[in-house]
This record gives C-alpha cells, sequence and structure tokens, in this order.
C-alpha cells in the first residue's frame, strides 16, 4: 500500500508526475488533431463564401467532387481520436499496478481522523490547512474523514467534517463552479441531517432537513423525513443534550494518557531521584567509546530509558535510509503464532544484515560498545528500520512477548531484552502545513525543535515520558527486568506522525 510509508507517498507523487507528462502529450496529439480539423473547416467555408469560387468551374467541380466522396468521410472516421485515447488509456494501465487504491483512500482518511483525535485538531483548521492552497473558501468536497466516517458509521466523525462541509457551502453558496465539484449544499445537508438523526438529535436532523427543503422543495424522501422527525419530536425522541461519543475503534485502554503524552504533556522530569537524570559523557570502559563518547541524557531510571545524542551521522542516516528504501515491507505485529498486519501499527519496515553494508556493522559494534550487550549472531535481531506515513503509528505495546507463543520465541535468540531504537530523520517539510489549533500554531512551522508537537513521539505510558524526535539520536530501554521477566512499566508507542518523514532502526 501507499498511505504507510512516506517513501511510497512520495513515490506515488512520481508516478502522479509520470500521469502529467501523458494527459500533457495526449493534450498535444489532441490539439494538433482539433487544429487539423479547423484549418479544413476553415478552407472549406472559406470556397463556399467566396463568390467567385463556381462550379461552373471544371476544376473546382472536380476539387468539390474530391473532398466529398473521399476528404470528408475520411475527416469524419477519422481513428486519430481513437487512438489518441486508446494511448492515454494504455499510459495508464501501465502505471495503475503502482498507484494507490481504494485501501489506501480508507487508510490515509483514517490516519486524518486519527491526527485529528490524538492531537485535538480542529476539522476547520485541517480542512484550512490542507485544502488552503487550492482556495481558501472552497467547501472541502472530498473531505476525507466525511465518506469513510460516514460509510462506517461513525457519526461522531461525519458531524465534525460534514459541519464544516456545510458552513463552507453555505458561506459560497452560488459562487464555485459545480462542474469542478462533486456535491452539493444539498447533498452535505442530507448527509449531516441523517448523521445527526443516526446520533439521536432528532431537532438538528429536522432544522437541517427543513434547509434541505428550502433548495430542492420536491425531493420526497426528504419530506417524509421532516414529517417523521417532527412526530418523534412530539413524541419527545430527542437526545439533542448528549455529546456524541468518541468511537473507541481501537480499543485503546490508556487512550488519555497516550493522547497527552503524544501532545507532548506529560515530559515532565519523574519527581524521584532526579539528581540522577541528566547528561553525561559515557566510554563504559569500551575502546570504542575512548575517542568519542557517547553523550547520554538518562530519562528514566525505572524503567531505564536513555537517550544517545548524535549516535549515527547524517552520512550514516542517510545510507541506512537507502539500504532499506527498496526493502521496505507493511509491518507486521505477533498475532498468537503469526505475523500480521495491524491497524494499530502503521509503517512499512525492512530489515537489515549487518553484513549489507559496513555501515550496519558499525552501527552494530556502536550499540554493542554503548550498552555492553553482545549483538552478534544470534543474540541480536537484524536492523529493522521503519518508516512511518501518513498518520503513522505504533499504538502502545511492548517489545518483548507477553505469551509463551509469540513467534519471538522460534528464534533462538529468547525475549527481547532491550531496545535501541535509532531516529534517522528529521521532521521536515512542514512549513507547507498549518494546523489551526490551539496546541499547535505557527507561522511559519512547529514551535521550537523539538518537533514533540510535530508528532511521531515514543511516548511510555506508564513511565510518563514522551520522547521527541531527536535526530539521529538513539533511545535505549531495558524491556525486561533482571530475572528475566517483562517489565511492565516499558509499554510504550510511536506516535501518530503529523508532519513529516519518521524513520527509526
Ligand atoms: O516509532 C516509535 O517511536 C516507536 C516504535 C516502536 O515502539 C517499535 O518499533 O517497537
Ligand atoms: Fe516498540
Amino acid at each position: 500500500d501507499t498511505f504507510s510509508a512516506l517513501r511510497s507517498i512520495r513515490q506515488a507523487r512520481g508516478s502522479e508526475g509520470r500521469l502529467l507528462r501523458r494527459l500533457r502529450a495526449y493534450l498535444r496529439e489532441e490539439s494538433a488533431r482539433l487544429r487539423r480539423l479547423s484549418r479544413f473547416y476553415e478552407k472549406v467555408r472559406a470556397l463556399h463564401q467566396d463568390p467567385g469560387a463556381s462550379v461552373d468551374n471544371p476544376l473546382l467541380a472536380f476539387s468539390l467532387i474530391k473532398r466529398l466522396s473521399s476528404d470528408w468521410p475520411s475527416v469524419i472516421y477519422s481513428s486519430e481520436a481513437t487512438e489518441n485515447s486508446r494511448a492515454l488509456h494504455a499510459g495508464f494501465q501501465e502505471l495503475q499496478r503502482e498507484l494507490p487504491g481504494a485501501e489506501d483512500l480508507d487508510g490515509a482518511a483514517r490516519a486524518l481522523m486519527r491526527l485529528q483525535d490524538v492531537y485535538a485538531l480542529s476539522v476547520k483548521g485541517m480542512a484550512n490547512g490542507l485544502f488552503q492552497h487550492t482556495s481558501t473558501d472552497r467547501p472541502p468536497l472530498y473531505s476525507p474523514g466525511r465518506r469513510v466516517a460516514y460509510d462506517t458509521g461513525d457519526y461522531y466523525h461525519s458531524i465534525a467534517w460534514l459541519e464544516e462541509a456545510v458552513s463552507r457551502f453555505r458561506l459560497s453558496y452560488g459562487s464555485w463552479n459545480p462542474e469542478e465539484e462533486r456535491g452539493s449544499l444539498e447533498d452535505a445537508l442530507d448527509y449531516l441531517a441523517f448523521s445527526y438523526f443516526m446520533a439521536g438529535n432528532i431537532s438538528h436532523a429536522l432544522t437541517l432537513s427543513r434547509e434541505f427543503l428550502h433548495y430542492d422543495p420536491s425531493n420526497q424522501r426528504v419530506t417524509r423525513n421532516v414529517a417523521k422527525y417532527e412526530k418523534m419530536l412530539a413524541a419527545g425522541g430527542d437526545r439533542a443534550g448528549r455529546p456524541l461519543q468518541r468511537p473507541n475503534a481501537t480499543q485503546l485502554q490508556n487512550r488519555d494518557a497516550y493522547e497527552e503524552l503524544c501532545q507532548g504533556l506529560g515530559t515532565q522530569m519523574a519527581p524521584e531521584q532526579p539528581s540522577h537524570l541528566g547528561c553525561s559523557y559515557e566510554t563504559n570502559g569500551s575502546p570504542f567509546l575512548l575517542l568519542q563518547p557517547a553523550k547520554k541524557e538518562t530519562l528514566r531510571l525505572q524503567p531505564y530509558i536513555v537517550l544517545y545524542h548524535d549516535f549515527v551521522s547524517d552520512a550514516e542516516a542517510e545510507t541506512i535510509k537507502g539500504l532499506a528504501g527498496p526493502w521496505l515491507q507493511r509491518s507486521v505485529v505477533a498475532s498468537g503464532e503469526k505475523q500480521q498486519k495491524a491497524e494499530y501499527r502503521i509503517s512499512k519496515s525492512a530489515w537489515l544484515k549487518d553484513t549489507a553494508d559496513p555501515v550496519v556493522r558499525a552501527l552494530e559494534l556502536r550499540m554493542a560498545a554503548v550498552t555492553g550487550l553482545d549483538l552478534r549472531p544470534p543474540y541480536a535481531e537484524y536492523l529493522q528500520v521503519v518508516n512511518y506515513g501518513l498518520g503513522g503509528h505504533y499504538e502502545p505495546h511492548f517489545d518483548h512477548a507477553t505469551s509463551r507463543k509469540s513467534p519471538l520465541y522460534r528464534m533462538k535468540s529468547g525475549n527481547r531484552i532491550a531496545t535501541v531504537m535509532i531516529y534517522v530523520s528529521p521532521h521536515f517539510g512542514l512549513r507547507e502545513i498549518r494546523v489551526d489549533s490551539s496546541r499547535v500554531q505557527s507561522e511559519r512551522g512547529w514551535r521550537g525543535l523539538s518537533a514533540v508537537e510535530a508528532g511521531g513521539s515514543t511516548a511510555f505510558i506508564y513511565a510518563n515520558v514522551s520522547v521527541p524526535v531527536v535526530k539521529n539520536a538513539a533511545l535505549f530501554w531495558w524491556n525486561l527486568r533482571r530475572n528475566g521477566d517483562g517489565d511492565g512499566d516499558t509499554l510504550h508507542a510511536g506516535c501518530p506522525v503529523l508532519a513529516g518523514d519518521k524513520w527509526g532502526e
């Protein structure tokens, strides 16, 4: 799929570039064809308007007969137009395999709804930020949340998106070109009324349906609905006062804590033992680190979470991304004894052996030196390189296996003692997107450099730490306690990526 990694989204942009070139070629051919047709038309018309060009003239009579018996049929029955559109179709079909499909459209819409939820963004702000570059007062007809939310019976989201659509339509009614758009104020009113009806808010459904009839008085179905709603209201069937419940699609138990951490509200230092937290240079008694000690920032002692700054160089980061790029596949999670893709982990990943490149080997040696762990086979897994896409995330989970059935145990390495995660890409490309919300607001991009507000932090739910994406830094934590049991305090998540590009290893 396309939406699950930024790299694939970039490739999709490349595909559209190729489509554009094909359309340009088609337009060129068709314009030339029409120009030729016009020339023929003008030529014949000129003959008809010329009083001197009488068919008494044998030569002109001959050319009339030739035109009618030969030129006109070949003009009328020319296959040029068909050939041009056949070439256009063939060009499209050639690319079709690599174009996003229905699954991508759904995934992308769900990603936007997720961002809206996790970062408490307003639909208005998102619609402004995302659609602004075309025109500010154009209704967000293709509002992503709207269709998917509505189709899945998620009225909490569909109402928010439809309200925005209706208010934009009302503002611009009559002033946009309907040929360019799909949908209308009536459509939006119709869907919105039904969403309110389904959510139990009958009086709102009634008001909107009446507004609909104002534009389309002869609609029988809506007329019947109005009568039905009036009857229901008279019988006292309104739930207008109740707030809409957000569907807990993901069944997240710690949703509030998770979202607060993602929003950057939980990064305060632990009150316990603050003097042990902070920054230091570490050599770990390792010859590797004598000349260039690790820059360690201790974030928590229990569970032990540290961040090594400048762990890789920009060049190494680029090499890793380049090596992994062609191998990226939708990330999977353990599900019983199997591995499969899941809504709660959306990204693409690839595995790199240390034999793939000297850079990978050097990284493994550095990780071993810093952590003091033996990372030689079979003790460590291969390097997993992850690229997140639109709203990509990894909801709260443990890296260690919590069940004996886990596929982890089939590998000889046993359970995952520790995780090292290197952020190889900053959040960049934020400048075009403006999100209007109380939390995230900026003229040129996101506030500060920490990128916390740009999303994509790694959040430790119980430890109450959220680690922003610090480019080239490595995050380390122990998953297991000394006795080998899983440490329940390590529950952690990759927050949805709001904007930019998040790669980790
Ligand atoms: O991307 C992140 O911040 C977390 C990723 C993670 O937890 C994992 O890959 O296991
Ligand atoms: Fe994890």
